[in-house]
């Protein structure tokens, strides 16, 4: 789980350049031989790891094997001690106004209305901007409540709108569903992937579902021991149904992150 941010930390307070309200551009992200290490724990070692622009990647693995560091990593919240990390061809240096993350909390500020929770993440408090923001999520007909009488999935919504308003680039999903109940979550995959689809910016899901990674992913990394030990590609058509291929997909993956042999079936169906 990613550690506490700070207000200022989560919400950028610089506009993404999107001339004319125009859909952002993914950003390519390079990371070169990487190390994190506190203290003498060794979080990320030696990875490697390139997403081209406009990709979804979904990041998979064990409890505590280092999702999250990586996300910070990214994100510019935190520094390697070794390697390189490079964001639309920039070395990376802190927190980008092109780039947003989403947390399992939805991180909302109890004392702003919805809307003006919006607000936060538009350069200038843009009102309108904020608003088709929640437009895009449904719910623009409950901007001036406060965020303690949405739902956990409407806060989850509105800190969509937040991550979205300003039109960015890269987007940071640190389990954001990971709250939510099977049903909601079901709509707010469909929602990211809508808006994904869209707007077609970069986007990196850390997740324990391997499900949803299938549901959501171009392609699925399996960080272990530190580094990348897997990837894989999703090749399944949009919107992804829970057919065998589908199954095949999710079944492998697990295995892979449980650490076991695949599974085949003989000609008579018994699993050898
Ligand atoms: N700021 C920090 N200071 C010290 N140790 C940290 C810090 N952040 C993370 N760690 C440690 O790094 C390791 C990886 O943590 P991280 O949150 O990246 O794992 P994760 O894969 O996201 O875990 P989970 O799936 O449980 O959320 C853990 O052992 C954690 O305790």
């Amino acid at each position: 789980m990613a550690s506490a941010l700070s207000a200022s930390e989560i919400i950028h307070s610089r506009q993404a350049e999107a001339p004319g309200g125009a859909a952002a551009r993914g950003l390519q992200v390079e990371v070169r031989d990487a190390v994190v290490r506190f203290g003498d724990l060794t979080v990320l070692r030696d990875l490697e790891l390139s997403i081209p622009a406009g990709q979804f990647l979904a990041v998979v693995g064990r409890s505590g094997c280092g999702k999250s560091t990586l996300l910070r990593l990214l994100a510019g919240l935190e520094q390697a001690s070794r390697g390189a990390v490079s964001i639309g061809g920039a070395a990376s240096a802190g927190l980008r106004s092109d780039v947003r993350v989403m947390f399992q909390d939805a991180r909302l500020l109890p004392w702003k209305s919805v809307l003006d929770n919006v607000r936060i993440g538009v350069e200038g408090g843009d009102r309108s901007q904020a608003l088709e923001a929640l437009e895009l999520v449904g719910l623009a007909d409950r901007a001036k409540e406060w965020p303690s009488v949405l739902s956990g999935g409407q806060r989850q919504r509105v800190a969509l709108a937040r991550a979205l308003v300003s039109n960015p680039s890269l987007l940071l999903l640190d389990e954001p569903l990971g709250a939510l109940d099977a049903l909601t979550r079901i709509e707010m995959q469909q929602l990211i992937e809508r808006l994904w689809l869209e707007r077609r910016f970069t986007a990196v899901l850390v997740t324990h579902d391997v499900s949803e990674a299938v549901a959501l992913a171009d392609r699925v990394v399996l960080v272990e021991n530190g580094t990348i030990s897997q990837d894989i590609t999703i090749a399944l058509a949009r919107p992804r149904e829970k057919d065998s291929g589908f199954s095949h997909y999710e079944s492998s993956i697990l295995n892979r992150v449980l650490g076991r042999r695949p599974v085949s079936v003989n000609q008579d169906g018994f699993a050898i």
